[in-house]
Parts: structure tokens; sequence; C-alpha cells
């Protein structure tokens, strides 16, 4: 008994494509819905090859599948994860997506008629839905990422993920032999600004003092927060004459101009210490930090707004205070 019946009417009411082509990779059939969003009709394109019909399909490797299909006399499969689609279909979803195209998940299957010649049926299932929410969960996951590693204020680097860096480069300039400098700066009486401005005029100067200091410097530069009014720079592949040169740029660009709050001139300026790379062994970052830190240290004893190389004659105080 003939089943045409009942797979005639699925087949077109089907929210799914199908497709089948022969030997040759000539079109035998296409289903309603395939037709309906790829405007080619079953009547224009039957006995037309594939690759005719559907000039965008990636032809060699189409080929090699279907061959492999007919031979194996086996099913093939392919997600939207590996390949997005096959055929180029718009999808009709009102939704905000970086592809205008159906994602497809795909099923490559062989039949046989009664006459015994052979055929690829290619199952082409819609996996929109399943790409778009894949999209969603990647941005949302790059955005949390992010904010795992940025200041929230001043959306320099946080002290967490500055670290980790700085721990990496001092291993890798270890690793190569490349010079390192660390510099580590804070605001200049910033208790006394935050009491004179409020606590909104001092996150001000926080914000603007980290857009100025970025524009200095190289992509390759680390900047972040390391506490409230502190920051540290870690300038990769520059020794301690570049690193003071670039702490020269931070504190003029800081202090050369006042920030703007409210109607209201605020005049900073910032304390730096510098120290470049020279302890070796796993602790050598911190070793580098607590030098920088003694810098810092005498840039405010001294007067504050200016800066500081550490001097190696200090290590023992270093090693001591610890
Ligand atoms: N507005 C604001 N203030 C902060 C933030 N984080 C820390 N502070 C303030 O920064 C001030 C730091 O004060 P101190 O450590 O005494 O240092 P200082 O007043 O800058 O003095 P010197 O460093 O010696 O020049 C404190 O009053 C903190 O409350 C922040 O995110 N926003």
């Amino acid at each position: 008994m003939s089943e045409d019946w009942l797979t005639g009417p699925v087949l077109e009411q089907l929210n799914s494509g199908v497709l089948v082509v022969d030997e040759q990779l000539k079109l035998v059939y296409l289903n309603s819905f395939l037709q309906r969003h790829s405007s080619v009709q079953l009547s224009d394109a039957k006995g037309k090859s594939l690759f005719q019909v559907f000039t965008d399909v990636p032809e060699a490797w189409l080929r090699r599948k279907f061959a492999s299909v007919l031979e194996l006399q086996s099913p093939s499969f392919s997600s939207w994860e590996q390949r997005q689609y096959i055929i180029k279909l718009p999808h009709l979803r009102p939704v905000t997506s970086s592809s205008q195209y159906m994602a497809q998940n795909c099923t490559m299957l062989p039949l046989k008629d009664p006459e015994g010649r052979r055929y690829v049926c290619l199952l082409i299932e819609d996996a929109t839905d399943a790409f778009v929410y894949q999209q969603h969960l990647q941005t949302t996951l790059q955005k949390l990422e992010l904010s795992n590693r940025i200041d929230g204020l001043t959306q320099a680097l946080n002290r967490r993920y500055w670290e980790e860096q700085l721990k990496l480069e001092v291993q890798r300039a270890q690793r190569y032999q490349q010079p390192l400098s660390l510099l580590l700066f804070d605001l200049d009486k910033f208790k006394q600004l935050n009491d004179q401005y409020g606590h909104l005029g001092g996150d001000c100067v926080l914000i603007e003092l980290t857009a100025r200091v970025r524009v200095l410097l190289r992509d390759t530069d680390w900047f972040g927060r390391y506490g409230g009014e502190e920051f540290g720079i870690v300038l990769t592949n520059t020794a301690l004459a570049g690193a003071l040169e670039v702490a020269e740029r931070v504190c003029l660009a800081v202090n050369s101009t006042a920030v703007t709050f409210h109607e209201q001139s605020i005049a900073t300026s910032v304390s730096i210490g510098v120290a470049q790379l020279d302890a070796v062994g796993d602790r050598a970052h911190e070793v580098l930090i607590g030098q920088a830190d003694i810098a810092l240290y005498n840039a405010k004893r001294d007067g504050r707004n200016r800066v500081v190389v550490f001097s190696a004659g200090e290590t023992e105080f270093l090693l001591k205070a610890n």
C-alpha cells in the first residue's frame, strides 16, 4: 500500500526543510517550507543541479558530504555550531542577531526508490533560536568577564586582574630577558580633596585622572587601580629611562590642568614611585611592587607632586620591612 496520502501532506506541513537530490546532485524534491523561505519553486528547480539553483551553498564541502552518504549509505549530520547554515535562508524572527540568516541543523540521509536508484535527502531544521540564545549568552559572558577585570568607577583594570598581569609580565620579562618597569602613583592629599569637594568630587577626579593617563600609555602597558587613590602601571619591555619619561608625563598630565567639577576647578597632583625589575624568582613581582612602593613613599616624604626612582640601597629596608 502506498503511503503518499500520509507523507505528502506531512512533508508539505512540516516546519523544516526537506530537499532531495539524485546521485548527480540534481534536484528531485523541495518541500513547501524550503520553497517558501528560498523563493525557489520546485517546478522551476526540478532536474537542475543543486548548485545551479542554490548558488551560495558550500559546493566542495557538500559534494564530499553527499558522496560519503551515498557511498557509505549512512546518514551524516551538520550542526549550526559547525556550519551556521548550508542553504542561505532569511530567518523570520523579530530579534536582534548578528546574522540575518537562519541557523540550521542539517541531516543528510541516504534514500533508495523501489527501483534501487539512490538519492540523498537533506533535512534542514531551523536552529535560529538556539543560535540567538547562544549569542546572548556569549555577550553576557563577555560582559561578565570584562566586569571581572575592570574597576567600576575608573574603568582601569581592577587590582586582582592587574596583579595577575604584572605576575605574567614579570615571568615573560625574565624568560626573554627583557626590561620591565613599574610605576605606582597616588593622588596627593586626596583626603583633603574629598573633604573639600565631597566624595563625588573625589570620584570625578579619579575618573578624569584615569582618562588622562590612559591616553599616554601603549597598548602593551597594564594600567590598574591598585587601591582607593593609588594606581599602578606595568611598562613592558621598558627600562628605567623610558619609565621615568612616562612618569614625568603622567605627573604633567595630572597637575597641568585642573579637573572641573560642578563648575569648580579642582587642582590635583600625583606622587610616583618607579622601579625596574631586577629581582629573580617566583616572588619577583612582589619585590618589584615593594620597591616601587618605597619610591612612592619617598616621593610623598620629599614633598609630593614628584617622581622618585627606587634605589638599590633601599633593598635592605624593604627586606627588613617584610
Ligand atoms: N572619592 C573617593 N575617595 C576615595 C576612594 N577610595 C579612597 N578614597 C579616599 O582617598 C583618601 C586617601 O587618603 P590618605 O590615604 O590619607 O592619603 P592622602 O590624603 O591622599 O594623602 P597623601 O597620599 O599622603 O598625599 C581617603 O580619604 C579615602 O577615603 C574613592 O573611590 N573615591
